[in-house]
């Protein structure tokens, strides 16, 4: 009786494409099981679901497949066995994984009629945008924030690729900001989840040996600084647990670090200088404060009412930490971390940012607005999520039916005076640093290829490269044609964490007759067998998968010329050019930078980093 309404609806020629088709689906979150649901009830042949995390009770809401019993369980494989329910004969597989790992290979990519990412951060989505330009499958990208969707048809050489077009940066703030000049609520908020937080119950001896091998030494002082704040830092940790440890981190980060700031008299020239609080004045008020204080999430709590829930959650989350190092699991100590649905984390946060804010004469907000701010949600709506995954389908008949004259980019919006506006898919973008380069592929057995292996054996003498080339593999450059980088030729791809489905990228400056520039992805080559005597003389560590042209660049240019283009627009993924390795401070390099928390990126990416950018000297990066 479906199939046959399905029939009817899409037509006897449709109907076996979707039937034969064996798809893909990233994702099996609040678009995934929207998704998942309308691939199973389309018919749509084979489904392959990929999703790395578990269920949270938070998902629940708008993540329909998933029941509360289901809670910790994998995403993907509990969405795939609740799917199969409404079609029995479906053949889906799923996987509890990381799509970006090299499992999912160029190869496996390539078995696919279509790919669906239902992704939440941009890493992902521009990992699946590349292996499907490289592997040739069409790819059809979501997003939704709030009220708003989008949906995006994706074939290599037809339409703009994820990178065409340059995405809204993660929102950045000053780390001087955050540690020294906070202005606004979400500046004490940040400072509590991703910096007190962690360095009081998390991971921070960790970070403070990055610190120490931190090379730039235009930073001493702060540095120096920093080593010794960790020193301190490590001291209060020891006293977690104890009577006196609520006493002692309040007296040193809303006391001694406190005074410290004010004494830096040029700062509050023209600023309202910080004003510093009394321990001993807020403790004795704490007998008079409600204890169910931090269940009333929607008021705005006093200084003492915030003290009160500052000792209370600081001593729940000590005990939780003293238990959890009694009992120990796996080799690495164990830590707390932020996770806006566990109340003690979020008490800690709410309490201390509200502290923080007073200091600073900054309004306090109320437990509900901080967890909002904190986890950073902008409230996930089934129905966008349901109206976007509907809209996926529909556009992917298109891709089914080659039929790209017609496919279009969706966009679902309230403001407009149509909920559904649409546009005709644009041709990619000639400058794209992701698909306007020549693709280039290259099987590797990355313990044994050298640089050189790739240099000389592949570029030089198969594809015609002269010496005055650039290689990158992602932010890092690895070969210059000027020796700077000679070091590198006898290293291992493997030292790069080059392997398979890596991207490289080739740039030629040379003077007269330069190539184009190309992309290589490096693919699997299996070792040959050692009773072969024959496969091992002709085996080379890295070698063409076929030999392919490159043409000659249409005006050559200098690389003075290349040093001067503006920045590729792909937040430090792909690096051309050599100024860049040089000199440049890419907000969101992460190899400039240090991870420290978690944030977002408004209508791209709801759960990406923050960026807090360190003035002139490159950024640190906050990651969940
Ligand atoms: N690299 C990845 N590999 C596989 N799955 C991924 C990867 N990155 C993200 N995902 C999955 O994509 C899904 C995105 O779904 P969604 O945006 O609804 O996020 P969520 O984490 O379920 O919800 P929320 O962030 O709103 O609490 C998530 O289930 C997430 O686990
Ligand atoms: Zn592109």
């Amino acid at each position: 009786m479906r199939d046959s309404s399905v029939k009817r609806s899409l037509g006897a020629d449709l109907t076996t494409m979707v039937k034969t088709s064996r798809v893909l689906l990233v994702g099996a979150g609040g678009i995934g099981c929207e998704l998942l649901k309308n691939l199973v009830l389309t018919g749509f042949g084979e489904i392959h679901i990929v999703d790395l995390d578990t269920i949270d009770l938070s998902n629940l809401n708008r993540q329909f497949l998933f029941r509360h019993e289901h809670i910790k369980k994998s995403k993907a494989l509990v969405a795939k066995e609740v799917a199969q329910k409404f079609r029995p004969d479906a053949k889906l597989e799923a996987y509890h994984d990381n799509i970006m790992d090299k499992q999912f290979s160029h190869a496996w990519f390539q078995s696919f009629t279509v790919v669906f990412n239902a992704l939440d951060n941009l890493a992902a989505r521009r990992h699946v945008n590349r292996m499907c330009l490289a592997a040739g499958v069409p790819l059809i990208e979501s997003g939704t924030t709030g009220f708003n969707g989008q949906v995006q048809v994706i074939r290599k050489g037809e339409t703009e690729c994820y990178d065409c077009t340059p995405k809204e940066v993660p929102k950045t703030f000053a780390i001087c900001t955050i540690r020294s000049t906070p202005s606004q609520p979400i500046h004490c908020i940040v400072w509590a989840k991703s910096w007190l937080l962690p360095e009081l119950f998390g991971n921070s001896e960790d970070e403070a040996a990055d610190i120490q091998n931190d090379e730039n030494t235009d930073n001493a002082t702060e540095i120096a600084e920093l080593r010794k704040e960790a020193f301190d830092m490590r001291e209060l940790r020891e006293a977690l647990g104890t009577d006196e440890g609520y006493r002692k981190v309040f007296q040193k980060v809303f006391g001694k670090d406190i005074e410290r700031l004010r004494s830096m008299k040029d700062m509050w020239k023209t600023r309202q200088q910080p004003q510093l609080l009394d321990f001993d004045t807020l403790d004795q008020t704490l007998s008079s404060i409600d204890p169910a204080i931090a269940t009333k999430d929607q008021e705005a709590w006093t200084i003492e009412e915030n003290f009160a829930v500052f000792r209370d959650s600081f001593n729940r989350l000590s005990n939780r930490l003293k238990e959890l190092r009694a009992e120990p699991t796996g080799d690495q100590p164990p830590i707390l971390t932020f996770d806006k649905d566990d109340v003690d984390t979020l008490d800690f946060v709410a309490a201390t940012a509200n502290l923080r804010a007073i200091i600073f004469h900054i309004e306090t907000k109320s437990k509900f607005d901080i967890k909002q701010m904190a986890g950073n949600i902008i409230p996930a709506i089934a129905t966008t999520n349901a109206m976007t995954a509907g809209l996926c389908v529909l556009q992917s008949f298109k891709v089914l039916q080659q039929d790209m004259a017609h496919a279009k980019t969706v966009f679902l919006e309230r403001s407009g005076a149509r909920a559904i506006n649409s546009e005709s898919l644009n041709p990619p973008n000639p400058n794209c640093p992701v698909c306007s380069l020549l693709q280039v592929r290259v099987e590797a057995d990355p313990d044994l290829a050298t640089v050189n292996d790739l240099v000389e054996g592949v570029l030089q003498m198969e594809l015609g490269y002269g010496k005055d080339i650039s290689i990158t593999h992602g932010s890092e450059e690895i070969y210059a044609g000027d020796g700077e980088l000679d070091d590198n030729l006898e290293k291992k791809f493997s030292h790069f964490g080059i392997g398979q489905n890596s991207f490289l990228t080739v740039t030629d400056y040379s003077e007269e007759d330069a190539r184009v520039d190309i992309e290589i992805i490096i693919l699997e080559k299996s070792r040959p067998s050692p009773d072969d005597a024959m496969e091992v003389k002709d085996s080379k560590p890295a070698k063409l998968q076929e030999m392919i042209d490159i043409p000659l660049q249409a005006e050559p240019q200098t690389a003075a010329q290349r040093s001067s283009e503006p920045a590729a627009s792909t937040n430090g993924e792909t690096v051309t050019g050599k100024r860049k390795r040089e000199g440049s401070s890419d907000l969101t390099n992460e190899h400039n930078s240090k991870r420290v928390a978690s944030g977002f990126v408004p209508g791209v990416d709801s759960n990406g980093p923050i960026v807090l950018d360190d003035d002139d000297e490159g950024a640190i990066l906050i990651d969940d």
